[in-house]
């Protein structure tokens, strides 16, 4: 390989870490300044400039200069930082990278594009961009539900590139070994459309039998080039991210992060929870506010978890509460989607069925004990309907999870105070500790990357071929389990500075929970050494 090249690319390049005998090797001397220095001292140097960026966006610029030109520095550092930089590299500052995206593109990040209007480039496409690596984790997203931001068009390619670095710095999933995608079938974002700028294709999103086709013809290639590869989706819309998940799910290694991912973490959470306030979980009352791909997703884990805690299915279901942009779910509201149907209620249970289409009204009539948030409405978790939340319930659990920051319902501090503290609260951004009446509260972040990384590494270490509901409980299970409620004020899920233990943790509960029935398709003698032996570490 020519001198240049190796430098060009992140996987090889080590700067001025390039050993002199490596040097002479590769043809190297000149190209680089004479000194020698150690990843240590490199990282060092690059986080003495990261602190001097003004704004998080431009740390996030920065940070992801040093990933583009080499990503064993960029992991090193990730590692040494990890709390600090999730924020950066990943939510909400991410956020703002994708609404920018066409506007701050300077590189590809070794994303692959795929275009709805090209399916004969598609196989060709995925080959370039692997270049003959072999890819185990593939992250793909169509941009229409970015967060809860809405439809980006090819700029939400941030995203998949974004939830990779996670599993990386998370799990240590090599990164030679993955592949963002993102598939541009249009936006319907005017603004993008009218935009000279704008990046992808510059027509309405394509929907129908075309979509679909094309979708069905990615998963064949995919698993045709890749065949141990674990398909992960995300953010795809209301209409498709479930659809695609059900047609998949039980024939390949796959996972819808807003659905599966977001569902362990709130019930991790619930169960961190429950643990601090010592009550069951068949005992509580759940109101889902938002009730889209994530919102659902959540409720479909918590129904199955009260099964498997001893309730029937007709008994679950009492349990659950559905408010859209409808109001509270009735069984006779227009527009219901499928997931949603099973859990709308009785207009007869309720005597003022009729005036229930707001949040106050609905928690006064049901008296929640859980209440989560998925509706991307900021502020909508007001004071008026916490305090009737609170009146009601003990230690109310109230998770505000939508993303990014300018779209939670209610923030940590006001839910605390709201509560006089009784609030057990997590967010999906992460959250300041809050000081109330002398005691220091802890806010847990209920965001699925602190579990997907483990769930992915444990699968993918064991070959598992598929990932079944099983492995999805012991994921959320491993990771409540973690939760220490000794001290006043615990966060109900374990600190992102843990993030690579508890991924650990994760994984190996998870590729337990795969061999236990049978589903690796290599034989694995230790399921915790066949995790440790897969990690890749940062280092020359
Ligand atoms: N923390 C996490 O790990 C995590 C994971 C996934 C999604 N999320 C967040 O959840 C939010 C929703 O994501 P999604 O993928 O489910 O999107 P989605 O579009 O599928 O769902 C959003 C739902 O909210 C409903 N809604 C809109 N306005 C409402 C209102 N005024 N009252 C009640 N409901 C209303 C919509 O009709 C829709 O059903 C986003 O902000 C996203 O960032 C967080
Ligand atoms: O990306 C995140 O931060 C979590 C989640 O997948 C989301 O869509 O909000
Ligand atoms: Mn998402």
């Amino acid at each position: 390989m020519q001198a240049r090249e190796i430098l060009n690319n992140p996987f090889l390049n080590k700067g001025t870490g390039f050993t002199q005998a490596e040097r002479d090797d590769l043809g190297l001397n000149g190209l680089i300044p004479p000194r020698v220095q150690t990843i240590a001292e490199q990282a060092q140097q690059v986080y003495a400039q990261y602190q001097t960026k003004v704004n998080d966006l431009e740390k996030r610029l920065f940070l992801m200069q040093i990933f583009n030109e080499n990503r064993t520095l960029f992991f090193y550092l990730f590692a040494q930082h990890v709390a600090e930089f999730m924020p950066i590299v990943y939510d909400p500052t991410i956020a703002e990278t994708i609404e920018n995206y066409s506007h701050l593109f300077v590189q590809t990040q070794d994303a692959v594009y795929l275009s709805v209007d090209d399916p004969k480039n598609m196989k060709s496409a995925l080959q370039n961009g692997a270049d003959g690596r072999d890819i185990r984790l593939i992250v793909v997203s169509d941009a229409e539900g970015i967060l809860g931001i809405g439809d980006w068009g090819v700029q939400g390619v941030d995203i998949s590139v974004g939830k990779l670095m996670v599993y990386t710095a998370a799990a240590g999933l090599d990164p030679r070994q993955v592949l963002p995608v993102v598939i541009d079938a249009g936006t319907n974002r005017q603004s993008l459309l009218d935009d000279p700028m704008y990046l992808g294709n510059r027509h309405q999103r394509t929907r129908g039998a075309q979509y679909d086709d094309f979708i069905d013809q990615f998963v064949e290639v995919v698993e045709d080039l890749f065949p141990k590869v674990y398909l992960h989706w995300e953010d795809f819309g209301r209409s498709n991210a479930a659809k695609i998940l059900d047609k998949y799910k039980d024939k390949i290694t796959t996972f819808n992060d807003d659905i599966q991912g977001t569902g362990i973490i709130v019930l991790a959470g619930i169960l961190g929870a429950l643990k601090i306030s010592g009550e069951k979980l068949t005992d509580q009352k759940y109101l889902s506010f938002g009730a889209g791909t994530a919102g659902a997703g959540i409720v479909k884990r918590i129904y199955d978890e009260m099964i498997v805690e001893g309730l029937t299915p007709e008994e679950a279901k009492q349990h659950f509460y559905l408010v859209d942009k409808q109001g509270l779910l009735f069984e006779d509201t227009p527009d219901l989607t499928p997931e949603q149907k099973p859990f709308a209620r009785k207009r007869s249970e309720f005597a003022n069925a009729n005036t229930l289409t707001n949040l106050e009204t609905v928690i006064k009539a049901v008296h929640p004990t859980i209440l989560v948030g998925t509706s991307t409405q900021h502020g909508a978790f007001t004071e008026a309907a916490i305090k009737a939340m609170a009146s009601a319930t003990k230690r109310p659990i109230i998770f505000p999870i939508s993303n990014p920051t300018k779209l939670i319902e209610a923030s940590a501090a006001d839910l605390i105070q709201w509560t006089d503290g009784h609030a057990l609260v997590a967010t999906g951004i992460p959250s300041a500790p809050v000081v109330y009446k002398g005691t220091t509260y802890e806010i847990g972040q209920a965001n699925n990357a602190l579990v997907y990384p483990g769930l992915a590494f444990g699968t993918i270490a064991v070959s598992a071929k598929l990932l079944t509901d099983d492995m999805i409980s012991a994921a959320a299970h491993s990771l409540g389990g973690i939760v220490d409620t000794t001290k006043p004020g615990a966060a109900v899920l374990p600190p992102v500075s843990k993030l690579d233990v508890f991924s650990r943790t994760v994984a190996v509960a998870t590729a337990k929970a795969a061999v236990a029935a049978n589903l690796n398709q290599e034989p694995i003698q230790d399921v915790a050494q066949a995790v440790d032996d897969m990690k890749w570490t940062p280092k020359y």
